[in-house]
């Protein structure tokens, strides 16, 4: 049989300046910044200026970038009527992913085709400005509540929280939330990415490239992880019985959520970040046992697969830490991850090329006769 990379593991499938993900030795860096500098020193739209236009911004620039998409919240009316309407227990990324889908039908810059960059990169902010409130709206919604008014004085951290909860957040709670933004905005080719990118590489539109990437996100392979993760602790219960579920998990050859990674053989370096955030928070609540539970399941699956926790694995004590409902989780991710996704598609298309792998064919080698449907 002809050898082949199952899943397009080790393949390089195209050129990126936006981020670096060194699997080795465990580092990310954002057009060359650590993550660590990024988190220690700038708010996430400052790592929105830095994707889209590779490098950092001055202060009048950042003071700009802050003002258009604070100026970009507010979501159409058809948008609100459909958030509105859907149903109460719809999965919020089932409802993201129409959502966005459906801005595009009242955005009259949408064109498929020779693409003009400067009208893609206007909708890639126009998404970083609106999937929070997409999310936020529906989240509302099906509490029987309003959305609260759209505010321009809030980062774009700070205001998703005063959204879902109709009060302005903690300065922790926003730190907290931009944090995680930061260290979720990009990861080189991951599996949503990647859909962004094949399918504006069709010359395709941003919204749907978006779209194809929010339903790639959800998977529990993915992004979903992180909701895994606090069903999983919750099905624990209690520090003392972590033993006896990650033996059965690993018996029955059945994933723990939020460990392992295609790329990072070491530890994932957005995870201590998060960790650290998550002790802080779990701590200050009086619920320790969260991280007791997260901190044995790591140190078991070191030590029995050589196997390290991701990202999705400490933002879940995060942001349960919170008080985020844990649906809401993986929603988190795509809004962080909008940044990416649109930042990607826009260095796709300046120098593009259609996606097109091959297949193994394994199928029967014919010709295979047919027969007329009576003679089957
Ligand atoms: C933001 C993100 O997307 S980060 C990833 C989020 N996803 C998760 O946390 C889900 C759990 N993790 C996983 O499923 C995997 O580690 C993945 C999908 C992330 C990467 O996996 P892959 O590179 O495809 O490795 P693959 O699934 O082939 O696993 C290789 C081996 O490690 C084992 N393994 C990998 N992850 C796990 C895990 N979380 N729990 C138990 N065993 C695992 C596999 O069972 C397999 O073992 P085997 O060789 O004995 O059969
Ligand atoms: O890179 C990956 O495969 C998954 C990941 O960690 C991410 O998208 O942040």
């Amino acid at each position: 049989m002809t050898d082949y990379a199952k899943g397009l593991e080790g393949v390089i499938a195209n050129e990126s300046a936006l981020s670096n993900v060194e699997g080795a030795e465990g580092r990310l860096t954002y057009l060359g910044h650590s993550i660590d500098d990024l988190v220690a020193n700038c708010c996430y739209e400052e790592v929105v200026f830095l994707l889209y236009k590779g490098r950092l911004p001055k202060q009048a620039e950042l003071d700009a970038l802050e003002k258009r998409l604070r100026g970009d919240r507010a979501l159409p009316q058809g948008v609100l009527d459909f958030l509105k309407a859907a149903p109460k227990d719809a999965s919020p990324m089932d409802v993201l992913r129409t959502g966005v889908s459906m801005l595009a039908l009242y955005d009259n810059r949408v064109a498929i085709g020779e693409p003009d960059l400067a009208k893609v990169e206007e909708i890639g902010y126009s998404l970083v400005a609106k999937v929070p409130v997409v999310i936020a709206a529906f989240h509302r919604y099906r509490q029987g509540l309003e959305l609260p008014p759209v505010r321009e004085d809030l980062s774009e951290a700070a205001h998703f929280l005063y959204l879902i909860t109709g009060e302005t957040p903690s300065e922790t709670a926003t730190k907290t939330l931009d944090v995680a933004y930061i260290l979720h905005a990009d990861h080189g080719m991951n599996a949503s990415t990647f859909s962004a990118r094949v399918t504006v590489a069709t010359l395709s539109d941003m919204y749907s490239a978006v779209t194809s990437a929010i339903g790639t996100l959800k998977g529990p392979l993915h992004g979903g992880a992180n909701e895994g993760v606090i069903h999983m602790l919750e099905k624990i219960g209690d520090p003392s019985k972590v033993d006896e579920f990650v033996e059965g998990k690993l018996e029955r050859k059945e994933k723990i959520m939020g460990i392992g990674h295609r790329v990072y053989k070491v530890l994932d370096p957005r995870a201590p970040h998060l960790r650290d955030i998550a002790v802080k928070l779990s701590g200050e609540l009086g619920e320790p046992k969260w991280i007791q539970m997260s901190d044995r399941i790591a140190e078991i699956m070191r030590e029995r697969k050589g196997l390290n926790a991701n990202v999705d694995f400490y933002s879940a004590t995060v942001y349960y830490s919170l008080g985020i409902p844990t649906d809401l989780f993986t929603p988190i991710f795509a809004i962080a991850r909008t940044s990416g996704w649109t930042a990607q598609v826009l260095e796709q298309l300046r120098d593009s090329r259609l996606y097109r792998p091959l297949t193994l064919y394994i199928g029967p080698k014919g010709p295979v006769p047919v027969p007329p449907i009576g003679e089957r």
